[in-house]
């Protein structure tokens, strides 16, 4: 069901109303892109690869995916073993992904281009990508994260950087940017257990066609237009699962981790509809649904750096123990000085920006929340 319109998803169907689209892509591959590339071969960039392959055997599409990796050795080790052991060990993955460190060869004649790059790398990256990417291609990010030296949400920072290094506008690419988020974490969805997601994108008709060329038998991705709700709701919770890591941490139970996770989400939701989100978008699956996945899940890097704060361990040795990416730890500042410019309290995120910076020692993170003014719990309060 399309959460938008309140009509099914037509795997297979061209969209209606594509030859009204401005968008070149999707008028001249109605039935999906012949060719579809993820940049980035971390967890989830190596999952959703999958989850592209499996969707196109799905509807019979004639489509090539192929998956980009910075390093060679690493890509050519993928290539060779049909895995990816160091960000999705056990899984093979399908044969028809096309393995590369070429990034002229990921990315020419591909009208889908992914974005899984952590988000303090992506316009660097983005840079370098500019003179291979196809003019008409659809970008679509993956990250959870605001870019710490701008404030910028990731489909901002691909409209801008690709607006800037391909001479096309920004505007251009803001109409072909989207994001996909949700209760996402990626070795359940590897492993094939059912999840839903969400497309957002400028209009519906890009994100049907996007949400097309990902719908596979375990993998259910909705449509919506709220773009803006859909990242935010995706990179706050981040910095949510780090606090509610940190009382797993400090050996708190159940009733402190569903306080912080339902006023984290009245903080995130405050957020979103000051920057232009929609409250729907909040209650649905990229805002409390990836809020829960993440809160309680101890596949979480956010989670699990929460986590080792808590226990005791200071923000180096924490950030040595980690070898994949915890947004939160980079984007957590970012979302307080956003929080701040638009005039939107955020104590909880205000607190776990305090810890990071080492300003509040973790043992006071709960007096600190607890001891603000008696308050109403609406949303705007
Ligand atoms: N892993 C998960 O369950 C999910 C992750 N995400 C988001 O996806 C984004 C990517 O995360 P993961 O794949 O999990 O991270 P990861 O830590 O597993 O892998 C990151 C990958 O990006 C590569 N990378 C880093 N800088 C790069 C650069 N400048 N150019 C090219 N490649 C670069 C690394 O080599 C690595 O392969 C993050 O924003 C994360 O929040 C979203 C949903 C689920
Ligand atoms: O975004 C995620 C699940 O939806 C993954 O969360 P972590 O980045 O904390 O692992």
């Amino acid at each position: 069901m399309n959460v938008s319109t309140g009509r099914p998803i037509d795997r297979k169907a061209p969209p209606e109303t594509a030859a009204a689209s401005s968008l070149t892509a999707l008028a001249d591959e109605p039935n999906g892109p012949r060719k579809v590339v993820v940049l980035g071969a971390g967890s989830w960039g190596t999952t959703f690869a999958k989850v592209l392959a499996d969707a196109a055997r799905e509807a019979s599409a004639e489509r090539t995916v192929h998956l980009w990796g910075r390093n060679r050795e690493a890509m050519d080790r993928v290539r060779e073993t049909g895995r990816n052991e160091r960000y999705v060990p056990d899984i093979d993955l399908p044969r028809e992904i096309q393995f590369t460190s070429d990034l002229g060869e990921a990315l020419n004649g591909a009208r889908l281009v992914v974005a899984a790059i952590p988000a303090q790398s992506l316009r660097a990256q983005l840079g370098a990508v500019a003179e291979f990417i196809d003019p008409d291609a659809v970008v679509l990010s993956l990250a959870k994260g605001l870019e710490s030296a701008t404030g910028l949400r990731m489909t901002e920072v691909i409209a801008q950087a690709l607006g800037e290094h391909t001479g096309g506008g920004r505007d251009q690419w803001a109409r072909r940017s989207c994001v996909l988020s949700g209760p996402n974490l990626a070795m359940e969805i590897a492993r094939e257990e059912p999840t839903a997601s969400v497309v957002a994108a400028p209009d519906l008709t890009t994100a049907a066609w996007v949400a097309r060329c990902c719908a596979a038998p375990y993998f259910r991705p909705y449509t919506n237009t709220d773009v803006t709700g859909t990242e935010i709701g995706g990179l706050v919770k981040n910095v949510i699962a780090l606090c509610v890591g940190i009382c797993d941490g400090r050996g708190y139970g159940d009733n402190s981790k569903a306080s912080v996770m339902t006023r984290g989400l009245a903080e995130t939701t405050r957020l979103a509809l000051a920057l232009g989100g929609e409250l729907t978008t909040l209650s649905g699956l990229s805002g409390m649904g990836d809020l829960v996945a993440t809160c309680s899940s101890s596949l979480s890097r956010n989670h699990t750096a929460g986590r080792l704060l808590g226990s005791g361990l200071t923000m180096s040795q924490v950030q040595d123990a980690m070898t994949q990416t915890a947004e939160a730890i980079r984007s957590a500042p970012a979302v307080l000085a956003l929080a701040q410019e638009h005039g939107v309290e955020m104590p909880i995120t205000e607190a776990v920006v305090g810890v990071l910076r080492g300003d509040i020692p973790v043992d006071q993170l709960a007096p600190k929340l607890l001891g603000r003014d008696l308050k109403s719990e609406g949303n705007s309060a």
